[in-house]
């Protein structure tokens, strides 16, 4: 039975990077999918907005939609400060099983809670079973049809509060036009837009940051 890309990026941290050294295993991904094969980890481009993103609204309980390897879970748990964590959802379980060995090998498991299932079954779960008040900050980077409905989602069940941070990925390539559409006309949120490139490609991508106003 012939390896997964997945499984063969893990393998290569692995071998390459430094057991705990989150930034060594980003190097390493980056690397790897720059030199080797293309995968759709936000890359580092990308990543330093998110960096951004993340330090500027530096959360005690974040949320990210689409854990895929563990590239932008390892991103954003190696800046969370003491007490904080990041609930990091992926639906595929095979990736989901490839993230929790890179999320280990990193050494941010603490911080990090991986849940496997589809996002529109576990947002409303966050509160009653994964003891979640409200979320300082989310990351969309799941299937792009899921972010209108998912923010809708996350509205509904009480989940954001003023000043709560979404930055989603990806709003060129693959694009999602219709949540720009809904998140810019929507008057409960502050877009900003932040053009750059697709991950370890010359390609326009952007990404976009919208502040729930309450
Ligand atoms: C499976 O398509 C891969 C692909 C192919 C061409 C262009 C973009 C993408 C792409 C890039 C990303 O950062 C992504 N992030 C999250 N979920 C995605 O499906 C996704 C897709
Ligand atoms: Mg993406």
């Amino acid at each position: 039975m012939n390896q997964s890309k997945e499984q063969r990026i893990l393998n290569f941290v692995l071998q390459n990077a430094v057991r705990g050294d989150p930034c060594s295993v980003l190097d390493t991904i980056d690397k790897y999918c720059s030199q080797k094969e293309w995968a759709m980890n936000v890359g580092n481009e990308k990543g330093l907005i998110l960096d951004k993103t993340v330090e500027e609204a530096n959360p005690s309980v974040a949320l990210e939609l689409g854990t895929y390897c563990g590239y932008s879970a390892v991103r954003i748990a190696r800046l969370l400060k003491a007490g904080a964590h990041l609930l990091t959802v992926e639906f595929n379980p095979e990736f989901a099983a490839i993230a929790k060995q890179m999320i280990e090998f990193a050494g941010v498991q603490d911080k990090v809670k991986l849940l496997e299932g589809p996002s529109e079954e576990i947002i409303p779960q966050l509160k009653k079973k994964y003891e979640v008040d409200t979320l300082d900050f989310v990351f969309l980077d799941h299937w792009k049809d899921r972010y209108t409905p998912d923010t809708i989602l996350l509205q509904e069940c009480n989940l954001l509060r003023k000043g709560s941070v979404l930055l989603a990925d990806n709003v060129i390539v693959p694009g999602a036009p219709e949540f720009l559409n809904y998140i810019r006309n929507n008057p409960h949120f502050q877009c900003t837009n932040y053009p750059s490139r697709l991950e370890y490609m010359k390609v326009e991508d952007a990404m976009e940051k919208a502040v729930f106003l309450g």
